[in-house]
């Protein structure tokens, strides 16, 4: 599903006249397979929300390159990459990314507009979508009118909404407490099971890796254990 193949980066940092490259990924290789939950741990500034940034397309890689269902993404344009996604990643952030002027329904319909879907079908996956999160009777209300789960439910449905094969998701239990994680961490291994969506994790959290079939760590750029499938 997803390949990574000698991927390095650098940023470049400084001022005009005294630049210099930080080298964050160092010849970072791994590969994940369809219907896995894979987790990225490692320390904060190993480099992990570079890699999924390079993963998402967001951030050019240095060198390497990135296949993501059999399609180079590292080459594609930055248009063609916004029409990959819309087909096939979801998204989910540790600090949900909603719309706060939106509805929990136009947030979760948000990415069916960008693909062009036509309004009525957009209704019926929207409703859809938010029953499967267990969300409909709340489809009106604002994210500040919902509790830190509900719109962590909200932003899930919004990457399902479009029926990704893949999801990307970084720290997403972070801002959720302990019993409201567990109900997510299990909301995602129901997806991975019965929808077979693959799930590509970065988190610091122990309970989070123990949901993963695999966990790769990155030290210091670098893979340190990665079990290429
Ligand atoms: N745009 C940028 N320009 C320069 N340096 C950057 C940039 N983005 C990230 N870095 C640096 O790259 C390193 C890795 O950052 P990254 O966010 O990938 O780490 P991380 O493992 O995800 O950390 P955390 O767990 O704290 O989120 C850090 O030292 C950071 O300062």
């Amino acid at each position: 599903m997803i390949v990574v193949k000698n991927v390095s980066h650098a940023f470049e940092v400084g001022k005009r006249g005294k630049k210099h490259k930080i080298r964050i990924l160092k010849d970072v290789s791994l590969s994940v397979n369809k219907g896995e939950i894979v987790t990225i741990v490692g320390r904060s500034g190993s480099g992990k929300s570079t890699l999924l940034n390079i993963i998402s397309g967001f951030l050019k890689p240095s060198q390497g390159e990135v296949w993501i269902a059999g399609v180079k993404v590292s080459d594609l344009n930055e248009a063609k990459f916004a029409d990959f996604r819309l087909e096939q990643l979801g998204f989910i952030f540790q600090n949900f990314q909603l719309i706060p002027s939106m509805t929990a329904f136009q947030n979760v319909e948000l990415p069916l507009v960008l693909k062009g879907m036509n309004e009525q079908e957009r209704k019926l996956k929207t409703d859809e979508t938010l029953d499967r999160v267990g969300l409909l009777e709340y489809k009106n209300h604002y994210p500040n009118e919902l509790s830190g789960g509900q719109q962590q439910r909200v932003s899930i449905a919004r990457a399902l909404a479009v029926n990704p094969p893949l999801i990307l998701a970084d720290e997403p239990t972070g801002s959720l407490d302990s019993e409201t994680e567990d109900q997510l961490l299990q909301f995602i291994k129901e997806l991975n099971e019965e929808s077979g969506i693959t799930f590509l994790i970065i988190t610091h959290d122990d309970k989070v890796a123990e949901i993963g079939h695999r966990t790769i760590e990155i030290a210091d750029g670098k893979v340190l254990e990665a079990v290429l499938a």
